[in-house]
């Protein structure tokens, strides 16, 4: 399904309700699993976690993930303890190209059985769970948090819990600590001190509890778009949100301060209002290695505004749903843009104008295609492969017609 968005104005005052967080969701789906006294409420309705969610339910040898690297790099923890039961965990075509020897390489340290079916280093796998004897390893930290949040999920039910080092720069610190978090909701026991974490083990009984997610704040970016493109005066109401999130990407309330964005948290809500202009000469200076899936959010709302932006910290954008500075360029190109890369860093130079009707490829990555809508306030634009927003979001399409956008 592609979706054409003719030039359209965003309806004032609207309140759109967002699905919970997929981050938080599937760590809490893998808990529940460990823990059955947990109750979740405002689980996120994305084809991500409906696949974690199916995969803990299933009985079957071979389990396929598609493209939710989330459920890929958690569930590959979890079915290594899962004692005399043997599953091929696979994805996508994508999902075999995106690496997970790290992972894989601290688990077996720990004493875990798994094997690549195909491509050394990568899915699919087979694992044959069993007891894990081991309670110390160390991982390099730079590729992706989620090796080390998948091996904090399950520590805690290791005989002697898990001590984990972490080499080199930590990348996505936020999810780390929204994983630790978590465990501390849960009252496991945990230290994050000199790149070194340790997690008990869970002893006592878990007593029943329920956890609510917060909604989802990589889905909030979208709106803070919308809002940074609308007229000074605009507002936008999003729930349910709280001003402490344990989500990293809730550092939108602040960057979107310099595209002329105000945050209101009020209740369980947070109203956008565009408060100012923004000056022609502004520059955006951001390091998003603590925010990586804001990156093209960001960069989108840069060049609709026609500022300059520098980001860098975005090593980690290149083995994502798609090289993610790869499809950046090449579509912010069809539409004008100026705009260099490299490994970790974009560069997008001031503009003036935007070419009207575009086709935006998407690449089987949802935030392709919701990066790019606002700037159907700016002009008509086509976006391909528009139902790739399931991935995370799969209201995107119905969300953004009832806030004014125009779509056929
Ligand atoms: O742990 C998580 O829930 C996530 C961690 C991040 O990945 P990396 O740590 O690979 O950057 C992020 O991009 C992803 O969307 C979700
Ligand atoms: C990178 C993402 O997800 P995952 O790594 O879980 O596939 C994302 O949602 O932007």
């Amino acid at each position: 399904m592609d979706i054409s968005i003719q030039k359209s104005k965003l309806l004032n005052h609207q309140s759109i309700q967002i699905t919970g967080s997929k981050s938080e969701s599937n760590r809490l789906l893998l808990l529940k699993a460990l823990y059955p006294q947990i109750n979740i409420e405002n689980l996120s309705n994305s084809d991500d976690s409906v696949l974690m969610q199916k995969a803990l339910q299933s009985d079957d040898k071979v389990v396929d993930i598609h493209h939710a690297g989330t459920a890929m790099r958690f569930l590959t923890a979890y079915f290594s303890i899962q004692e005399g039961r043997e599953v091929i965990l696979t994805g996508s075509s994508r999902m075999k190209e995106r690496p997970i020897r790290i992972l894989v390489d601290a688990l077996k340290s720990l004493g875990a059985d798994i094997s690549y079916v195909e491509n050394e280093g990568f899915p699919p796998l087979r694992i044959c769970g069993k007891k894990l004897t081991e309670h110390k390893t160390f991982l390099e930290a730079n590729v992706s948090s989620q090796y080390i949040s998948a091996l904090l999920l399950i520590a805690s039910s290791l005989e002697n819990g898990l001590e984990l080092s972490l080499k080199g720069k930590i990348t996505s610190v936020p999810y780390i600590n929204m994983t630790l978090s978590l465990l501390d909701e849960l009252e496991i026991k945990t230290e994050f001190n000199d790149n070194v974490i340790k997690v008990k083990p869970k002893t006592s009984e878990l007593k029943p509890k329920t956890l609510v997610v917060e909604s989802d704040w990589s889905s909030a970016s979208y709106f803070y778009s919308v809002v940074a493109l609308s007229e000074v005066g605009s507002k936008l109401e999003l729930a349910s949100y709280k001003e402490n999130s344990l989500q990293g990407d809730s550092v939108l309330a602040e960057v979107y301060k310099d595209f002329g964005v105000e945050t209101h948290f009020k209740g369980n809500s947070v109203t956008l209002t565009k408060s100012s202009d923004v000056k022609e000469q502004t520059s955006i200076d951001l390091d998003l290695s603590n925010a990586p899936d804001i990156a093209q959010t960001i960069s989108v709302t840069a060049f609709g505004l026609g500022i300059e932006s520098n980001l860098v910290g975005l090593h980690t954008l290149k083995i994502k749903e798609t090289d993610r500075l790869v499809a950046l360029k090449a579509e912010l190109e069809k539409l004008g843009a100026e705009i260099s890369i490299t490994d970790a860093s974009l560069h997008l130079k001031p503009s003036k104008t935007i070419i009207s009707n575009a086709s935006i490829a998407t690449y089987n990555d949802h935030r392709m295609a919701m990066a790019f809508a606002p700037l159907g306030l700016k002009t008509a634009i086509h976006i391909q492969n528009a139902d790739v927003v399931s991935k995370s979001y799969p209201q995107f399409w119905e969300d953004f017609k009832a806030i004014g956008f125009n779509l056929k």
